[in-house]
């Protein structure tokens, strides 16, 4: 039987689920790329065989990596997953009881290759092709969107997260990200690799209105030693924070979350764009973010069951990290070149590296200044492209949800 556990960020990665570029990022047009949260058009072609270089250099390293289209199509093979996934994509409330019933239909015929095509890449009026008379659908143009795409499947780190032996599927705080969430809860709960594998789910898997407690990967470090970090951020919101930490003390998974409080800004919208972990005592970080001076607090398991404590951290959230994973000292390599350099490397995801064993991670090639300065602190930098993929404000972390690695 598989084994899902992520047990540190620094570990040797194992198993990691990837998403390749397809037919949502041939939808990204200057019109709508700002709401699909893309900061440009990119080429497709171009991105995709990036991503291929990405995986190879994963591969490599001796990771398994599994590419999330196939993932999901395997797992619509299975009718009840199917029904599961259409039930939640497609309801009366989003398109009238007609419009349902005819897009239902459509989705339902398609063979499970193509289902997943069109759940990720959307399905437009003209695709649609029906002559159905209901207002909903007879105001809408042939270039709309009956379906919208989801091109930020590209960021598999976000939409679920490992941390030691479970999974949170996540609630995802922007519209455009929020159909995402359905397909990796069926993944998880129908696919053959997971369908009778041992581990928690610890947060998301309901059907329900989550309000204001949203939890995003790219804010979830798994650092070791029973501790998780989390940035309370753009994303990530406090309650999210309170409710994972509930679930992982519950279960015994974790004994301490470090939650940090950031900017809500889209330049650092999740903490893996501003800090991530190269090394036992080696994190990069961009300091115009990550100041000595940032709020941080320890929750802890209380007595009580689901209770928490809370304590203010006093000292620096750096020193709140040394002490949870037993060193004296963190060594911070800082985003390379001057300050201007340092905030267009930084934007273009110079510090959202993915480490696949201590001391080696995988970054951008274009992030010059900073991958001399991890190099010379004795990290090993293997370089990927990333002139399309990076358009979409995400590295090589935010594109890979690992799916088990080994512990400190
Ligand atoms: N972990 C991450 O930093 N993920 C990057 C997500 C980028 C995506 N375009 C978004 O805005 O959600």
């Amino acid at each position: 039987m598989s084994r899902f556990y992520v047990g540190s960020e620094i570990g040797q990665l194992r198993k990691v689920l990837i998403h390749r570029p397809e037919l949502s990022l041939r939808r990204l047009t200057p019109t709508n790329c700002e709401d699909l949260l893309f900061d440009d058009v990119l080429r497709v072609e171009q991105a995709g065989k990036e991503h291929d270089v990405f995986a190879q250099t994963l591969r490599n390293e001796g990771v398994e990596v599994f590419h999330l289209r196939e993932v999901l199509a395997e797992t619509l093979e299975i009718e009840e997953a199917k029904q599961f996934v259409l039930d939640r994509q497609i309801s009366q409330f989003r398109y009238g009881p007609a419009l349902a019933k005819v897009v239902r239909e459509y989705y339902d015929n398609l063979p499970a290759t193509k289902l997943a095509s069109h759940l990720i890449g959307g399905l437009t009026v003209a695709e649609l092709n029906s002559d159905l008379g209901s207002p909903t659908l007879q105001v809408m143009s042939q270039t709309d969107f009956i379906m919208d795409p989801i091109p930020n499947h590209l960021f598999t780190r976000d939409t679920s997260c490992w941390v030691y032996g479970g999974v949170s599927v996540n609630p995802m705080t922007k519209p455009a990200r929020k159909r995402e969430t359905v397909h990796l809860r069926a993944i998880y709960k129908f696919h053959p690799m997971f369908k009778d594998a041992d581990f928690e789910i610890y947060f998301g898997d309901e059907d329900r209105n989550f309000e204001l407690s949203h939890i995003e990967g790219g804010d979830v470090l798994v650092i070791g030693k029973g501790a998780v970090l989390i940035g309370m951020s753009e994303r990530t919101t406090p309650q999210g924070v309170e409710l994972l930490a509930q679930n992982l003390f519950r279960t015994g998974q974790a004994t301490k979350v470090i939650a940090l409080q950031l900017p809500k800004a889209r330049s650092c919208m999740h903490l893996d764009t501003v800090m991530t972990h190269m090394d036992l005592d080696c994190f990069t970080v961009y300091p115009d973010i990550m100041r000595d001076d940032i709020a941080a607090w320890e929750l802890t398991p209380g007595n009580a069951a689901g209770e928490i404590v809370f304590t203010r951290v006093k000292d620096r959230f750096t020193d709140a990290i040394a002490r949870a994973l037993g060193v004296p000292e963190l060594r911070l390599v800082t985003t390379g070149g001057d300050v201007f350099e340092a905030e267009r490397e930084q934007w273009n995801d110079a510090n959202n590296v993915l480490t696949v064993r201590p001391g080696v991670v995988i970054g951008y090639e274009r992030n010059v200044f900073t991958i001399e300065k991890m190099q010379a602190a004795g990290i090993t930098v293997l370089p990927i492209p990333g002139e399309d993929l990076g358009r979409g404000r995400g590295g090589a972390r935010c594109m890979s949800c690992p799916l088990e690695r080994d512990g400190i």
